[in-house]
C-alpha cells in the first residue's frame, strides 16, 4: 500500500518504520513545516493516511482526506470536540474514517476489563474510584485520550458517577470522577485505575513499555480499513 503520514513526530517516525518494515510504500511525510506538499501530492497514488500530529491539526487534516476520497486513521488526542463535524463529512463523502484513543490491543484488552470491573463496582456504594494517567513531558493534551475512553466506560457502567474532572489531587464530589494527569519522562503512558474504601483498594493497570504497540495497531488498521467505508473504531477491528 501507499500510506500518507499525517505528523511526523514520535508517533509519525515509528508508522512509518514498521508500515515500511510490512512492506509499505510511503506517499509522504507531512509535518508542519511541510503541510504544503499536500496541494502537488497526487492523491489518487495514495491508498491510506495515518494521522498523528497535534490537537490544532487533526481537523483539517482529517477533512482534506476526506476531501480527497482517502480512507484515514487518526490516533490524534485532543480535538474530539469536532468530532461529530468530521463523522457528517465522513457519510456525506461516503468515506473511511477510523478512530481511536489508543491502537494498542493491550490498551483496548484494558478497556473491557475497566468496564467489567466498574460494571461489578455498580452495586459497591463504600468505594470511590480515581483515575491516574502518567505521560511524558511533550504530551499536549490533558487528560489523555485514553484516560478520556476509560472515564466514558466507567461513567456509562456506574449510575453514581455522572461526569470525570481533571483535578490535581483526589478529592471531589461523589459523582465526578476525578483524573490525576502527571507528566513525567519519558513516560509512553500508564493508567491506573482505583476503587478505594476504608477497608481496601482495588487497582487496575496498563503501563507502556515503548510507543510500539500503538503505532503497530495503527498499521494494521490501515491495512484492514483499506477497502471499508464508514466511521469506524476499535470495536469493528478487533474480534474480541
Ligand atoms: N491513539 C493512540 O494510540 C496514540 C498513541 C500515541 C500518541 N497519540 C497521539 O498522537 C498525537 C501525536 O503524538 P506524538 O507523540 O507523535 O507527537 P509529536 O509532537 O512528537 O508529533 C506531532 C507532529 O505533528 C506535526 N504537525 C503539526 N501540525 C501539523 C499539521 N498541520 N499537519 C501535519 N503534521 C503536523 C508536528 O510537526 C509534529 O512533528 C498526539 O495527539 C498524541 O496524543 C495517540
Ligand atoms: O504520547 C501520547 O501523547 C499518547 N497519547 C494517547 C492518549 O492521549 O491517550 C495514547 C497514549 C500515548
Amino acid at each position: 500500500m501507499n500510506i500518507l503520514i499525517l505528523g511526523y513526530g514520535k508517533m509519525g517516525r515509528i508508522i512509518s518504520q514498521i508500515a515500511e518494515e510490512r512492506g509499505h510504500k510511503i506517499a509522504a511525510r507531512i509535518n508542519i513545516e511541510n503541510v504544503s506538499d499536500l496541494e502537488t501530492l497526487d492523491t489518487a497514488k495514495v491508498d491510506v493516511a495515518i494521522e498523528f500530529s497535534q490537537p490544532e491539526a487533526a481537523y483539517d487534516n482529517i477533512r482534506w482526506c476526506l476531501q480527497n476520497n482517502i480512507p484515514v486513521v487518526s490516533g490524534t488526542t485532543g480535538w474530539l470536540e469536532k468530532k461529530p463535524e468530521i463523522e457528517k463529512l465522513c457519510e456525506a463523502q461516503k468515506g473511511a474514517f477510523f478512530y481511536a484513543s489508543n491502537f494498542s490491543i493491550g490498551v483496548n484488552i484494558f478497556f473491557k476489563v475497566n468496564r467489567f470491573l466498574a460494571r461489578l463496582m455498580n452495586d459497591q456504594r463504600d468505594y470511590q474510584v480515581s483515575m491516574e494517567e502518567v505521560h511524558h513531558t511533550e504530551k499536549k493534551d490533558a487528560p489523555s485520550g485514553t484516560a478520556i475512553t476509560l472515564a466514558e466506560g466507567i461513567i456509562e457502567e456506574m449510575e453514581k458517577v455522572k461526569t470525570w474532572k481533571l483535578v490535581k489531587e483526589e478529592k471531589v464530589e461523589d459523582q465526578e470522577l476525578p483524573v490525576v494527569a502527571k507528566r513525567i519522562d519519558p513516560a509512553p503512558g500508564t493508567h491506573i485505575v482505583t476503587y478505594h474504601s476504608k477497608i481496601d483498594d482495588i487497582e487496575i493497570k496498563h503501563t507502556a513499555h515503548s510507543r510500539e504497540g500503538f503505532a503497530l495497531g495503527a498499521v494494521l488498521v490501515a491495512e484492514w480499513i483499506k477497502d471499508k467505508k464508514g466511521v469506524l473504531d476499535m470495536n469493528d477491528f478487533l474480534t474480541f
